[in-house]
């Protein structure tokens, strides 16, 4: 391991957009198949890594959703939890907000309750094996409608003790944060913090909707602000936290390499920029790999690694007690790095 890797592996951080749903690696997804009696369309583990080439964001989630079909029990969903956790343990992550997608599963008989106990499940596990504490994000499906969404909203009522936010994901274009305005702002009133995903694909206008309308108190990706100079300096203005996605970036045609990703100009532009590994059984790595492909891509030094890493924390819903305990790990371990 070269100096650069182990710098980055020991770097404490936080993930902050990860769908759970896509962690799931073509070895498990075969095992899953095995043990639900489940017939999936690929012939081996290679077979599956090779349909991984995607020219745009659908292209992508017409096999993530297709791949989400074999996760069935609770079993399923807590060792799917678990696999990711023990990963992003060895990549350093020490605190993990992730995503997951009820409606994917409901939609095809699995009940709330068998996915969120679940994962809740490997998320308590976690924290006993690695000391890795962790937050559940309740994503809307925005090809659905605002009913569907409320629906879910209503459905996940008995879990709203361990569910700390609502996001919006799936399909972009076309599906602007407007559509989903008044779910966001009952879910705001229940408590729940509100992120998004906005400007991943879609224009800059709905990055301005995602702020407007939805309140949100994070934007996932966001990297198409940089587009609108006005609303750059809106987000930086905001302390607005950003998670990017680089290698994921890369795999839905949205940057044409890491080499040219922007992720140090969102620095330099004083956007709270964070890494992160989105849907990593899919693009082709976890937190790690992102942070050693920008670092290499782009050139990035110690400094620039660790002002990701600390807006991690700083961007995450941890309370102010928590986010001071863990930056005051990172400055130890960049004293004695
Ligand atoms: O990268 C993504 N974008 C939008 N929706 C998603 N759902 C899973 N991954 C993604
Ligand atoms: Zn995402």
């Amino acid at each position: 391991m070269s100096d650069l890797d182990a710098f980055i592996t020991g770097l404490p951080k936080a993930e902050l957009h990860l769908h759970i749903e896509g962690s799931l690696e073509p070895e498990q997804m075969f095992e899953f198949a095995q043990r639900n009696g489940v017939a999936i369309p690929f012939a081996s583990v290679e077979d599956v890594r090779a349909a991984y080439e995607f020219s745009n964001l659908q292209d992508f989630l017409d096999i993530y959703y297709a791949g989400a079909d074999v996760l069935r029990t609770e079993a399923d969903f807590r060792d799917l939890a678990l696999a990711y956790f023990d990963r992003a343990a060895a990549d350093g992550v020490v605190h993990a907000e992730i995503f997951f997608d009820p409606q994917t599963h409901t939609h095809r008989g699995v009940p709330f309750g068998v996915v969120a106990n679940g994962l809740l499940a490997g998320m308590d596990e976690a924290q006993r094996k690695h000391g890795l504490t962790s937050k559940l994000i309740l994503c809307f499906l925005r090809h659905l409608d605002e009913a569907d969404a409320f629906r879910t909203l209503e459905q996940a009522q008995p879990w709203l003790d361990r569910i700390d936010g609502v996001g919006l994901d799936s399909s972009e274009m076309g599906h602007p944060p407007a559509k989903f305005e008044r779910v966001f702002a009952a879910a705001g009133a229940m408590g729940l913090k509100r992120v998004a995903h906005a400007g991943e694909e879609g224009p800059p206008a709905y990055i301005h909707e995602a702020l407007d309308l939805l309140q949100v108190d994070r934007l996932d990706h966001g990297n198409r602000a940089l587009e609108d100079p006005a609303l750059v300096a809106r987000l930086a203005r905001r302390g607005m936290t950003l998670t990017v996605c680089p290698l994921s970036n890369v795999k839905l045609c949205n940057v044409a390499s890491v080499d040219v990703h922007p992720i140090d100009r969102m620095l330099k532009l004083g956007l709270r920029a964070t890494v992160n590994s989105d849907d990593p059984a899919y693009f082709g790595g976890y937190i790690g790999e992102n942070f050693r492909a920008i670092a290499q891509g782009r050139g990035l030094d110690r400094d620039q690694l660790a002002t990701l890493a600390r807006n991690s924390f700083l961007g995450s819903f941890l309370d102010d007690d928590a986010v001071a305990a863990h930056l005051a790990r990172l400055d130890a371990y960049l004293e004695v790095v």
